[in-house]
């Protein structure tokens, strides 16, 4: 039995990603979480004939404890998203407080839940998950993972461009460090298969994916950043960590853990100078069982971009830390 529950989940990811989990024949049972228009999305949902038993709640009457309690995977889109000419962390001040409050109540309500964060700016938002549940004294570190698929997603997409390849998600293209400009580094050189990627175009091609969220934040216009494709690959994370916990074995996918806690993950650490890192992981019945060190196989030129999302990572790891245990006045 498998109960995924969504917080945020009537958002602009919050809903196409909970239609995916509802559909999903992984998912036993669906539970949903907002401050608003839960009633309306569940409803909606409920009709679709698939498995999963859903169920939605308003904060009102204990909503998030019911929707927690017995969870096994918990995905965290709720937060505001950006605007043009607005950075990742320009959501921090609003964002990193919704996230505190949620992780507190997994902390409470379901604290060996796999937690999937999503809310941004991811490079926080993922050590304040990780302080408040130290706080609580539940936190497992292989059980909290940054979503940071999309990147990856992007990388594959945006390269088809080059390859030609029919079936986009047959290249597999290990995406690194953060989720946010410069500390986003996409490894072309380690791709399989691998690619042969013209000189001219390498450049273009990194910082697209690099900016590819602002991409999407300038087309939509004020409208908001990447809700559809973050429900499919926020979806697309999920779906390995419930097959790995499963028992599925050869589950490998990057994503932004706390590196101390995992195995491999001191090496990692070390080399980088940051405690939060996006690598490789082999994923597992109790999630992050291995962070895979690709640091030694990078080319001199991903070293140069590993330097400057070192720098950027630090920053914004120290400032959700800080959070947690100095919070702003109200
Ligand atoms: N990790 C990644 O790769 C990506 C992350 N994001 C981030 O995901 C977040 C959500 O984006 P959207 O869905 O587009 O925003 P949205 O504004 O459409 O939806 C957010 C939802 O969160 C809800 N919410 C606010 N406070 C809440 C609380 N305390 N408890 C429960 N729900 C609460 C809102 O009512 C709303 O329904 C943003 O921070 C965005 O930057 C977006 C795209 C990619
Ligand atoms: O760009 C944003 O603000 C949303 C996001 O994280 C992405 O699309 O990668």
């Amino acid at each position: 039995m498998v109960k995924a529950v969504v917080l945020g989940a009537s958002g602009g990811i919050g809903q196409p990603l909970s239609l995916l989990l509802k559909a999903s024949p992984l998912v036993d049972e669906l539970s949903l979480y907002d401050v608003v228009n839960t009633p309306g999305v569940t409803a909606d949902l409920s009709h679709i004939s698939s498995i999963a038993k859903i169920t939605g709640y308003l904060p009102a009457d204990d909503g998030l404890k019911k929707a927690l309690t017995g969870a096994d995977v918990v995905l965290i889109p709720a937060g505001i998203p950006r605007k043009p000419g607005m950075t990742r962390d320009d959501l921090f001040k609003i964002n990193a407080g919704i996230v505190r409050d949620l992780v507190k109540g997994i902390g409470e309500y379901s604290p060996e839940a796999f937690i999937l964060v999503i809310s941004n700016p991811v490079n926080s938002t993922v050590p304040i998950a990780a302080e408040v549940m130290k706080q609580a004294g539940k936190f497992d570190p292989k059980r909290l993972f940054g979503v940071t698929t999309l990147d990856v997603v992007r990388a594959e997409t945006f390269v088809q461009d080059i390859t030609g390849e029919k079936d986009p998600s047959k290249t597999v293209i290990p995406v690194i460090g953060g989720h946010s400009g410069e500390t986003i580094v996409p490894l072309f050189s380690l791709a399989k298969p691998a690619v042969k990627i013209p000189a001219e175009k390498l450049a273009p091609l990194i910082k697209r994916v690099q900016f590819g969220g602002d991409e999407v934040v300038e087309a939509k216009g004020g409208a908001g950043s990447a809700t559809l494709s973050m429900a499919y690959a926020g979806f697309r994370f999920a779906e390995k960590v419930i097959k790995a916990a499963k028992g599925e074995k050869g589950i490998v996918e990057p994503t932004f853990i706390y590196l101390p806690g995992v195995t491999g993950g001191d090496a990692i650490a070390k080399e980088t100078g940051v405690d939060y890192f996006s690598v490789p992981v082999e994923l597992g019945p109790s999630g992050a069982e291995k962070a895979n060190n690709i640091l030694p196989q990078v080319n001199d030129d991903e070293k140069n971009l590993l330097e400057a999302c070192k720098t950027g990572l630090k920053g914004s790891i120290e400032k959700g830390v800080e959070f947690v245990h100095n919070p702003p006045p109200k």
